[in-house]
């Protein structure tokens, strides 16, 4: 019943949104310019950067999902895809969204291209950069990708690195944008591998005003570099970031509950330890019973019953699977931003509830709390 209230709440609220800030047209895009920039990590992306990306996302999916348009913002345009690793939804995703644009994707693995075999990275940069308008690349090592942005004299989109996983957090953003109607002032709680989606997450919640709790077990924590850059976030923009091992105490008032695979694709042969290592970080109804009343939880997916149980995975508070739907329009956000002017058509999105917003949840949450 409490979460039922919550979500009338919620779409009362993102119906304000939705009339509320109507500054619509060039002007609000003008002072930010993303094109020909490369998207290898959100470190390099400010708050004034992320927003116009989640922006021109909800812009699309409302344009094509809801009212069905024609948007060929792309035709003429082709994507190089090298994928060194496995992928579901950022293949899908980047597939048909940029086909859905009008583009022209091509999906290059190790098998199909020389790049790695008999090619330099150098040359390959070179070549695509004639014959395609952008590359995404998914790749084992970090460092592969900034190579091949240094010899690219066209886009780079980091689609999964060792370090960090940029897209899928930009996915995680317009979910929670779009669940929550704001994301100033939400607590995220990590609790799970210090991994590169948590990375990715620590170069830009505090940019965006979001806590950030993370738990991992003794020696999975997140790379000490980040973490030092993410406190450095945290106190420039004023959010909570608590490093913890203890799950419950991670979850506890949080509003949003994440977590992602114990075992990364290269790390098969851990798995043992790692399941041993993670044992009594699975989320579970019991993880949620001390989070915030609202609470709801995201998972990059794919996803192993360990790290999450079925009744929270399957429930009405995931929403894992509009987050997997959410990579298809954040990617296409994120394409016409760096390869065109495009000017979002919906009203501007607000990432910051007003007071007499947070007035109204706090009465509905205390009238309930009185039944
Ligand atoms: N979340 C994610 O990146 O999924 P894929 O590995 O299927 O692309």
């Amino acid at each position: 019943f409490t979460y039922l209230l919550h979500l009338t709440h919620n779409s009362v609220i993102n119906l304000s949104c939705a009339f509320y800030d109507y500054r619509v047209g060039k002007a609000a895009l003008d002072s930010v310019n993303l094109e020909g920039r490369s998207f290898l990590t959100l470190k390099d992306f400010n708050a004034e950067e992320i927003k116009p990306i989640l922006w021109v996302s909800a812009d699309l999916k409302h344009r094509i999902k809801h009212r069905g348009e024609y948007v060929p913002l792309l035709q003429g345009k082709s994507i190089a895809m090298i994928f060194e690793k496995r992928s579901t939804r950022t293949r899908m995703a980047t597939e048909t969204g940029f086909s859905l644009l009008g583009g022209h994707p091509c999906f290059l693995t190790p098998q199909d291209i020389h790049l790695g075999v008999n090619e330099s990275t150098t040359d390959t940069a070179r070549v695509l950069s004639g014959l395609a308008d952008v590359v995404l690349a998914r790749v084992y090592s970090h460092s592969s990708l900034e190579h091949l942005d240094i010899d690219a004299s066209i886009p780079v989109i980091n689609g999964l690195s060792d370090l960090y996983h940029p897209i899928q957090v930009l996915a995680d953003l317009s979910t929670l944008q779009e669940h929550y109607g704001s994301l100033k002032g939400l607590t995220l709680a990590w609790i799970g591998d210090g991994n590169n989606v948590l990375h990715s997450f620590m170069m830009s919640l505090a940019k965006l005003g979001v806590n950030l709790k993370v738990a991992t077990p003794k020696g999975y924590e997140p790379d000490a570099n980040v973490t030092q850059e993410a406190q450095l976030l945290s106190k420039q923009f004023g959010t909570k970031l608590q490093f913890l091992m203890d799950p419950m105490e991670a979850a506890r008032h949080s509003s949003v509950l994440v977590t992602d695979t114990w075992v990364s694709m290269g790390q098969e042969e851990e798995k043992k330890k790692r399941l041993k290592d993670f044992h009594g970080y699975q989320i579970t109804m019991q993880t949620g019973s001390v989070a915030a009343p609202d609470w709801t939880f995201l998972h990059c997916l794919p996803r192993k019953a360990e790290e999450v149980d079925d009744e929270v995975f399957y429930s009405p508070r995931s929403l894992v699977f509009t987050e997997a739907e959410n990579h298809k329009w954040t990617i296409m956000g994120l394409m016409v931003c760096i390869l065109t002017d495009y000017t979002p058509q919906i009203p501007k999105l607000k990432f910051k509830k007003n007071m007499w917003e947070k007035d109204i949840k706090n009465r509905i949450l205390s009238s309930v709390c009185h039944l």
